[in-house]
């Protein structure tokens, strides 16, 4: 039996929110609008879509809000979606709001809900939302390039007191599971040293020795970019200080990272893969999840695209070292 075509898109955001998120909500539904078709806006991820919290979107609903920071359909991260009962609950909200194509704005958690409702009836299509740029089937996550502009930015100004005052800093950046902006930062401002979760046997001893020896060469700062995943930056700060005698202080940037207004870069990219999303769903695809990659805007099964997996590329990281020297 041929598919039914799809009348009613409905768009979400999940998970931790990201710059450029309103950028792609815009997109969602203006490009819906054009096609005729119908669109409703889920608020507060699936919690939102749980609690029923979904409302008529039109063209002038979407005004005014390319160039702005968060999500106006706010986010969250919601338990009961995890859950078999919590999964049919919203499948048979999707049905009983005749949204027939779901555009889901997230990390790969959302993307797992997203599969969960493609296997239950509902269209669904994916687009990478996440400062951490820890999704494998693209190069690109809505978000990446503002938060790490933001916590480039921040760096350089602990540097200059950094440098005047001879210190050490830790600068702790967002990524709990990830080093992206660990690792873009560090080449980004000179640090010295880079810690990501994926390189969790770091050994604090060679960094000391590191410290004693540029102190001996006439270094006047030393900049170690900590990833949230590896943490501890206050007791990292005394460590340091204690062994070394070098003032160190620790910064923990935090949730600057993720507000902000997008960059260029991230309202171009979530222009494209909104419109994108919607033209899958129009297609009659589901289960898909709309990436950058080799140069080219792409649509992957969801399914495959979780079980990519995404490494740090090591030259990349060997670079940071050597530039470091
Ligand atoms: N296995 C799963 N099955 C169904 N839903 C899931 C699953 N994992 C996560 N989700 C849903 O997706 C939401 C967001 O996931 P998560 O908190 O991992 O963030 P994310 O989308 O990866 O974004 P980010 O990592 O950038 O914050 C969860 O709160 C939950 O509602
Ligand atoms: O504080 P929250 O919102 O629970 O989430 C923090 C996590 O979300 C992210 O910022 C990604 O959105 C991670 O880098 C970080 O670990
Ligand atoms: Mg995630």
């Amino acid at each position: 039996m041929p598919k039914k075509p799809i009348r009613t898109i409905g768009v979400l955001t999940s998970g931790g929110d990201a710059p450029g998120m309103n950028a792609a909500i815009r997109a969602v539904v203006r490009t819906a609008l054009g096609k005729g078709l119908r669109v409703r806006g889920i608020r507060r991820g699936y919690q939102g879509l749980l609690d029923e919290e979904i409302i008529d979107y039109s063209a002038r609903d979407v005004s005014d809000i390319v160039q702005r920071g968060g999500t106006i359909l706010q986010t969250a991260r919601c338990e009961e979606m995890r859950t078999e009962a919590g999964q049919q609950k919203a499948a048979a909200i999707c049905k009983k709001y005749g949204i027939d194509g779901l555009v889901v704005i997230g990390g790969d958690g959302s993307f797992m809900g997203a599969q969960k409702l493609s296997h239950l009836g509902v269209n669904t299509v994916g687009i990478p939302g996440t400062i951490d740029l820890d999704i494998a089937c693209t190069d690109y996550t809505i978000g990446f390039d503002t938060a790490v502009n933001t916590a480039m930015e921040a760096i350089d100004k602990i540097r200059d007191t950094s440098t005047s005052h001879q210190r050490c800093s830790v600068i702790e950046v967002m990524g709990r599971d990830a080093g992206y902006i660990a690792l873009w930062c560090g080449v980004a401002n000179g640090a010295e040293r880079i810690l990501m979760p994926e390189e969790k046997d770091f050994d604090e001893k060679a960094i000391i020795a590191d410290i004693h020896a540029c102190k001996e060469r006439g270094k006047k700062n030393y900049i170690i970019i900590n990833a949230e995943g590896i943490g501890d930056s206050i007791n990292m700060a005394e460590r340091i200080e204690k062994a070394t005698g070098m003032e160190t202080r620790a910064t923990i940037l935090g949730h600057m990272q993720r507000g902000g207004s997008p960059t260029c870069k991230d309202r171009m990219y979530a222009s494209m893969m909104g419109s994108i999303a919607v033209d899958l769903l129009v297609q009659g695809k589901t289960n898909r999840v709309v990436g950058y990659l080799e140069g080219k805007y792409q649509d992957f099964d969801i399914d495959e695209a979780l079980a990519m997996k995404k490494t740090i590329p090591e030259y990349q990281y060997e670079i940071a070292k050597e530039l470091a020297l």
